[in-house]
């Protein structure tokens, strides 16, 4: 598999507090990667720094073969790596429709102003918000609104997408649709960096697994072998969740042996 991103050791200090420290990983082309930890690990800042919405202190980030360290958040945008933020900002008095259009004309690819609204339809279609397209942004509900956040962020084109905590405030339901979106963006051959605390999604999605701790990544793998690592247990899920996740296993191993 091609290697699409490359993040090597990157350091951002905001005054004293080190946010992130040496971080190094790759996404490779149509992976779905999982970043955990706990709050504050510094999940937010690593896809800020990869996006250029923060200048890094020490490291550096090549996309596409390509050193795109100190790029802005718009080139970032532009050559193909989106995300989304965790605190969702539409534009309010636009429409739905009109929120991801700008995204369409933005991305440069759209022809006209008919072509990016077409294009942006079809997004709001797949995100399943076609029927609220007409509606001004601010009348959405917090789910709806990370709906449009994951359209607007589509409408880029991207190569790679950097989903922060897209599925927060979710319920069961809702999460059992999240996950069939999240797997038919992958299927488009979008690679995905997935932000997110709920183990669920995590562990039926990824491919792989990075978790964050006071800024350094402590454990880095396929999903069960990272949530058994005791550093991970220790940090962030808990021993009560290893537990569960153990009973789990030996359960599922007596029904099929
Ligand atoms: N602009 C900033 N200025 C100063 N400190 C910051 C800034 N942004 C983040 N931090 C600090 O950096 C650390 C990492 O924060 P970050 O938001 O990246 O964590 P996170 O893992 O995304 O957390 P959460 O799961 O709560 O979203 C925190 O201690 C946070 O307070």
């Amino acid at each position: 598999m091609t290697t699409l991103l490359e993040v090597k050791n990157l350091s951002k200090r905001f005054g004293g507090l080190q946010a992130t420290k040496n971080v190094s990983f790759t996404l490779r082309e149509g992976e779905i990667v999982g970043l955990i930890g706990p709050n504050g690990a510094g999940k937010t800042t690593l896809v800020n720094l990869i996006t250029g919405v923060l200048t890094a202190s020490e490291g550096s980030v090549v996309f596409r073969g390509r050193d795109v360290t100190r790029q802005r958040p718009f080139e970032a945008a532009r050559s193909g790596l989106a995300r989304t933020f965790q605190i969702v900002q539409p534009f309010p008095h636009m429409t739905v429709l009109e929120n991801v259009t700008a995204g369409s004309l933005f991305a440069a690819g759209a022809a006209s102003r008919a072509q990016a609204e077409r294009e942006a339809m079809a997004h709001l279609e797949f995100v399943g918000l076609g029927e609220q397209a007409h509606r001004p942004a601010s009348s959405l509900t917090l789910p709806s609104r990370k709906r449009l956040e994951l359209a607007k962020s589509l409408a880029m084109n991207p190569r790679v997408l950097l989903l922060d905590e897209v599925n927060a405030g979710l319920n069961t339901s809702e999460i059992e649709k999240a996950l069939a979106l999240m797997r038919a963006i992958a299927a488009r051959g979008i690679t995905i960096l997935l932000i997110e605390h709920l183990m669920k999604v995590v562990l039926s999605l990824s491919q792989r697994v990075l978790v964050l701790h006071h800024g350094e990544l402590i454990s880095e793998g396929e999903p069960q072998a990272v949530i058994s690592d005791p550093r991970v247990v220790e940090a962030y899920l808990g021993s009560k969740f290893a537990a569960r996740q153990q009973a789990q296993a030996s359960a599922n191993g007596g029904t099929h042996g």
